[in-house]
């Protein structure tokens, strides 16, 4: 039995600091749980850059879907506009578990609208940071010392938080959080 024992599926909410490892360990638990879906987010991100798979969208374009009710849930940071599309209600509906790279800053207001609402907290040391934004090299230098300056940001109170370190191997963080996040029957 899970805290919230209402019906629908879970919204599972993965956030930390930038380079901490996000995309890389929702890869390895859709491997892991293959009945979760994850969420394909609308980003104003040049498309191809690697990552995580996503919609690639102008600031036009973005706010043409914004105000057509595009998305559930959107909000801007590092410069661009994220957003989570409106389908992902549907899919919790069904009952099926969504996985989605989310930000600190909008979780309040997705504890509002998502009774099932899990927060996945990835942490890593700040050096770990540096050297994995480094290494990705997805960014400017002068873009990753912005990255680096905002990686502490606290919860909000009274969520469901799940803190799972990831400065080990990512292999090992990838099993303790598919075992962490296996679906529970309520
Ligand atoms: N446990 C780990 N060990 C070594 N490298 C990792 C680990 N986790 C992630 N990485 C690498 O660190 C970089 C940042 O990871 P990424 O998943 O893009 O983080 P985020 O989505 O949180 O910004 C990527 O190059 C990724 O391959
Ligand atoms: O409010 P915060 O918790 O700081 O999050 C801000 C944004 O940072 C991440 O974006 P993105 O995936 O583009 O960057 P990252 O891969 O470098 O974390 C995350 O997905 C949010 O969209």
């Amino acid at each position: 039995m899970t805290r919230n024992a209402t019906s629908g599926g879970r919204l599972i909410a993965v956030v930390g600091p930038s380079g901490v490892g996000k995309d890389s360990v929702m890869a390895g638990m859709r491997r892991a749980i293959p009945s979760l879906h994850v969420v394909r987010r609308v980003i104003t991100r040049a498309p191809g850059l690697g990552g995580e798979d996503y919609d690639a969208a102008s600031v036009a374009q973005f706010e043409t879907m914004v105000e057509d009710g595009a998305f559930a849930l959107h909000w801007g940071a590092h410069g661009l506009h994220y957003g989570i599309p409106v389908t992902v209600k549907h899919h919790l509906g069904q009952g099926t578990d969504c996985l989605v790279n989310f930000s600190r800053k909008a979780l309040a207001q997705a504890g509002g609208m998502f009774p099932r609402l899990v927060v996945l907290n990835i942490t890593a040391k700040p050096e770990t940071l540096a050297q994995r934004l480094a290494a990705r090299a997805r960014e400017t230098e002068e873009e990753i010392s912005k990255r680096l300056a905002e990686a502490d940001k606290p919860l909000p109170a009274g969520l469901e938080v799940i803190h799972l370190a990831n400065d080990g191997p990512l292999s090992q963080t990838i099993a303790r959080a598919a075992d962490l996040l296996q679906p529970v029957s309520v």
